[in-house]
């Protein structure tokens, strides 16, 4: 335990901050790391762990004992307003950023609540909607955002419909080009997979335990044709209804960063490098695989929904799946491909017709089969460690392998509450991680199974820490190097989820993973596919208010990319400053906080804000961009630093106009991360207690020691361990 390798926790001293001038000359004397390091990232490899290192701080990666951390600094609620009252001072302003975000000159304080969207109903438990896709329209545009660069492929039906034509209109110049079909003629091979889970009720019958002995025993779930026909129709209309994800419709698995991945590989297809995968093209990107043949490969194999038994036998499946290496793409179905195609969990949507119509199609099979979980190994071959913490859509676990002693993290999905069967949103979380690989992406290594259907699992890398957790036991904020090592691996996770047309519309640091190897990994995709989906009963305005973009507080019926690079903004304030930047209880006074920062916003810096629908309430009139006065370029206030460059980067995600606002490729580009003092390598980023391998009343205690909490601590402890997971 982490805890362990630090010493006691009551021991942890508080961090010593370097001086500037001193992280300048470290940062300065690293150069060659950090190109080195930068070199690692650019050729997509995962730095190397494990170095000792002392820089003065504390201690670092691989360090025992004298962790940095001492006692919780005080915990925030959601809610809690911040102090900084600003001055007037409008000065400071860097002059991009401060032209982008230039406020009318008016004075009045509006008091009503905010026109944007209805609060949602609260029957259900998600803590808040990070805003649903247009609500309204039965086509909701496509993604584009003026920013994103298209690198791979892209679907040429995805500017089709007169939504997205709004959108290419309104961001003409940047808008990039769909992404391209599969070549003609060309079926993709992929793992037999009939219809995705979206197709075949997985509704769970817990007394049924036929469906149960199915998928225990490895055999293909069969599906009535009559249902099969009912499931289709409602396919349709839930397509209808639900956001187009044409721009997912592909995805390039082209990041590379695994090499060092080890694993098992009995489904590596074929092994892209980048230049492969730039080789393919427009008209060979690898098609996202539909949730049914999650059972996926990447280039290193790794990323696979297991149909090996426990024992690692090997089913006609797994020698099936042997045999395709020769394929250029690493998903691969063989013969029912197009079949399969048309199944896809993200491109559910008029495009993927239109692509599934310019695909070859194979015949149907006679019967609709669905072997996503056929073969999935059971739960049980993990032993339960503890619990790390639980979400609205799941709980996650942290336990072994059994076989290979690996420390995972299981994310149970929660099943109570859905009626319709296998919850949409994790389905398309698991797809996604289960399709994507990226250093900065948590890798999904499989997918088991429970004691019955209602149970199933993400067997995901562990990581130790989540970034707010990390930031509640901090004493000190982080230093710039160690935000700019954070955020330029944020912005290159949310870079490559851009480019594969996918926003994650939940951006918060509790959604950002550490390890102790100074990675940081973005998680929980649960809702990284329901834009354009009918607004859910979701509930419960709370924290993750505080990322959420003025475009969608308004309610606009149009947004893309750049409601992530809001929240990246959000969260780059927040690492500088360790606490969040706009902590809003409600959409109204979130938007409140941010105009008396930002500076109410006007049709002059951003062109079309009068038309959105919540600019008719009345709001405060503030006329200056105060933020720099939260950050100032010198202070001994102890507000957080920040220089001119780190400013004018922070501005530019912080820009209220969509269209303006810095994109995740342009933002790694920014001059901040190259002045000193440079980013911090990730090998001499601090390390913290694992606080993830304490239950979560346990990480409570650590924060906030209390001896009735420490007496209940000991109770539990006593205990030992349930061994059960759910
Ligand atoms: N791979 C992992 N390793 C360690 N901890 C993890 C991992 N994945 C998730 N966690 C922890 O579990 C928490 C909840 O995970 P996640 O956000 O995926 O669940 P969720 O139900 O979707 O949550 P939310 O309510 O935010 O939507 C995270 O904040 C993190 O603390």
């Amino acid at each position: 335990m982490a805890a362990g390798r630090h010493g006691g926790y009551r021991d942890y001293e508080a961090r010593e901050r370097e001086p500037d001038a001193e992280a300048a000359r470290r940062s300065q004397s690293l150069g060659g790391r950090h190109r080195s390091d930068a070199d690692r990232r650019r050729d997509g490899v995962r730095s190397s762990g494990g170095r000792e290192f002392s820089n003065g701080y504390g201690h670092r990666r691989s360090h025992p004992p004298k962790s940095r951390l001492s006692t919780r600094l005080g915990d925030r609620e959601p809610g809690e307003v911040l102090s900084g009252s600003a001055s007037d001072d409008s000065g400071g302003r860097s002059g991009r950023a401060a032209g982008e975000n230039t406020m009318s000159s008016s004075s009045r304080e509006g008091e009503v609540a905010v026109g944007a969207p209805a609060a949602p109903s609260p029957s259900k438990k998600r803590k808040f909607s990070p805003i649903i896709w247009d609500r309204d329209s039965p086509k909701p545009p496509s993604l584009h955002s003026g920013t994103v660069t298209l690198k791979g492929v892209v679907d040429s039906a995805s500017a089709d419909t007169a939504s997205d034509k709004k959108v290419v209109e309104s961001s003409s110049a940047q808008l990039p080009p769909p992404p391209p079909l599969p070549p003609q003629g060309h079926i993709p091979e992929r793992l037999v997979v009939d219809n995705s889970p979206m197709d075949v009720d997985l509704a769970v019958d817990t007394d049924n335990t036929e469906q149960l002995h199915v998928l225990q025993d490895s055999k293909v779930l069969e599906v009535e044709e009559s249902k099969v026909k009912e499931e289709e129709e409602s396919k349709v209309k839930e397509e209808e209804e639900y956001p187009t994800m044409r721009n997912i419709s592909t995805s390039r698995w082209a990041g590379a960063n695994d090499d060092d991945e080890e694993g098992v590989t009995l489904r590596k297809k074929k092994v892209l490098s980048p230049a492969d995968s730039a080789e393919l093209g427009q008209g060979k990107k690898t098609p996202t695989p539909e949730l049914g043949e999650v059972v996926t490969s990447d280039m290193s194999g790794r990323r696979t929904m297991s149909r090996s038994s426990d024992s690692g036998r090997m089913g006609n499946d797994e020698k099936e799946d042997l045999e395709l290496g020769k394929g250029d793409y690493m998903d691969v179905d063989r013969g029912e491909a197009s079949v399969n195609g048309s199944a896809n969990l993200l491109s559910s949507d008029s495009e993927d017709e239109v692509r599934r119509s310019e695909t070859p199609e194979p015949v149907k099979p006679a019967h609709r089969c669905i072997n996503m979980l056929q073969g999935c190994r059971s739960v049980d071959v993990f032993e339960r460690l503890n619990k790390i913490n639980e979400g609205t859509y799941g709980v996650v676990y942290r336990a072994k392998d059994k076989k290979t002693a690996e420390i995972v993290a299981l994310k149970k999905v929660k099943m109570e509450k859905e009626r319709e069967g296998f919850p949409l949103t994790s389905l398309r979380e698991i797809n996604i991680l289960l399709s994507f690989h990226h250093p900065s992406i948590v890798d999904v290594k499989e997918v088991v199974v429970g004691s019955s259907l209602d149970s199933i699992f993400m067997v995901m890398e562990y990581m130790e820490h989540d970034l707010k957790g990390v930031m509640e036991t901090m004493k000190q904020p982080y230093t710039q190097s160690e935000v700019k090592c954070l955020m330029l691996q944020l912005l290159e996770g949310v870079k490559y989820l851009h480019d594969n047309w996918v926003l994650h519309r939940d951006l918060k640091t509790s959604n950002l993973l550490l390890n102790n190897r100074g990675e940081l990994k973005i998680c929980d995709f649960g809702l990284s596919r329901q834009y354009g989906s009918p607004l859910k009963p979701y509930t419960q305005l709370v924290v993750t208010l505080w990322y959420r973009s003025p475009e969608l507080l308004l309610g606009t019926k149009e947004y893309s990319t750049a409601i992530d690079m809001w929240s990246v903004g959000c969260i780059m304030a927040e690492l500088l400053a360790k606490e969040p930047l706009f902590n809003g209880k409600t959409e109204f006074e979130q938007l409140d906080k941010i105009f008396r920062t930002l500076g109410t916003p006007n049709e002059k810096i951003w062109p079309g804000y009068a038309k959105l629908p919540g600019v008719k309430v009345n709001f405060v009139k503030q006329p200056y961009n105060r933020l720099r006065d939260k950050f100032p370029a010198a202070s001994f206030s102890g507000r957080p630093n920040l220089s001119e460059a780190g400013f004018d980067l922070l501005n530019k995600l912080l820009t209220y106009d969509p269209a303006k606002r810095i994109s995740a490729e342009a933002a790694l580009e920014h001059p901040w991360f190259s002045e000193v003092p440079l980013p911090k390598s990730k090998d001499f980023m601090p390390t913290f207690p694992a606080l993830n391998e304490l239950d979560r009343r346990t990480r409570r205690y650590m924060k906030s020691p209390d001896p009735l909490e420490e007496q209940r601590l000991k109770e539990l402890q006593a205990k030992g361990n349930r061994g059960l997971f759910g």
